[in-house]
């Protein structure tokens, strides 16, 4: 089954890796990541420069289909994660996630990731974070996020890709696709958590988060459909080189089927991984793998993007 993604040239041997946040902040759980057997990439939480502890607890809670999140950006700072990459063998590729809290922030990580020789990896910049308190989503200002790409690109020429929220509107896939196909991005990773939403203990009265009045980003299998749609709309309109890294909602094989129908080249988990564990990847890959065998695929490429409509 040919697996090979075409995201910055990664030679993947399995089209599944974590969702950026999940079992990736600290060095133990990268080098879960990296040993795992079937993943053929992995993604670390996105970075700040400096650490950070992020918002206060009780920060994640599991619903009965999904989850919600305002976690507020907790990572080990940029240098841990550098020393990482110098201190441990790239067994697969480890896509580095940045998200600064300004564009100052994000423009000095970007500066120190091109500068430095040695770094030679494929970038993601995180421009869809819900949950830093005060902080918009940059993708979701246009205007903001075009100049910010294009002063990244007046200097950045290593791999680069994009961490983008869901969009509502298919107003908002035409303006987020006309900037982003001005620039040479490796691939967009859609989607982010569906932001700010809330959920409450009806017996207590009270949500369940700390962080924001209980807000906070919402993920796992009831985003399916958002995370289907901003695949295939984004598809539809980004140039055919910016790949794109599909994310929300999957829990098993048919969720994995419909992102690539939609065009994924890779899919991420996110709740169900952290749910479940890292066994995850062995069951949705063999799950998937018995579908394309049952309808007589033998390679991704074979039904990626080609979801058909009712003419
Ligand atoms: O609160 C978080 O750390 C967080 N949570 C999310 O659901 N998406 C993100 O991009 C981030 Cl950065």
């Amino acid at each position: 089954v040919d697996l090979s993604a075409q995201i910055a040239n990664m030679k993947v041997n399995n089209l599944f890796l974590n969702a950026s946040g999940i079992h990736c902040q600290t060095e133990a759980e990268l080098d879960d990541l990296m040993h795992e057997p079937v993943s053929g990439a992995m993604v670390t939480k996105s970075m700040t420069p400096q650490s950070r502890f992020g918002n206060p607890l009780p920060r994640y809670y599991r619903l009965a289909n999904g989850s919600i999140n305002s976690m507020g950006l907790p990572n080990e700072g940029f240098d841990y994660y550098m020393d990482y990459l110098k201190n441990h063998e790239q067994i697969k590729p480890v896509i580095v996630s940045v998200a600064g809290r300004s564009k100052e922030e994000d423009l000095e990580m970007l500066h120190t990731l091109q500068d430095d020789d040695r770094y030679q990896g494929l970038t993601e910049l995180n421009l869809s974070c819900p949950n830093v308190i005060g902080e918009p989503q940059m993708a979701y200002d246009f205007p903001s996020a075009n100049d910010l790409l294009k002063e990244v690109f007046s200097f950045y020429k290593k791999p680069l890709g994009i961490k983008l929220p869901p969009y509502f509107d298919l107003v908002h896939f035409d303006q987020i696709a006309e900037v982003l196909n001005q620039y040479p991005l490796s691939h967009v990773n859609t989607i982010n958590s569906i932001g700010n939403g809330l959920w409450i203990d009806v017996n207590s009265e009270t949500v369940v988060l700390k962080p924001k009045g209980g807000f906070g980003g919402v993920g796992g299998a009831m985003v399916l459909p958002t995370a289907l749609a901003n695949v295939r709309g984004l598809r539809q309109r980004l140039n055919p080189s910016i790949k794109i890294i599909g994310t929300g909602g999957v829990t098993n094989g048919r969720d994995a089927f419909a992102h690539i129908l939609c065009g994924a080249e890779m899919v991420s988990i996110g709740t169900q991984l952290y749910e479940e564990g890292l066994g995850t990847f062995e069951r949705v890959t063999r799950e998937l793998t018995d579908i394309m065998e049952a309808k007589g695929y033998q390679s991704l490429a074979d039904f990626r993007g080609k979801l058909k409509v009712i003419e």
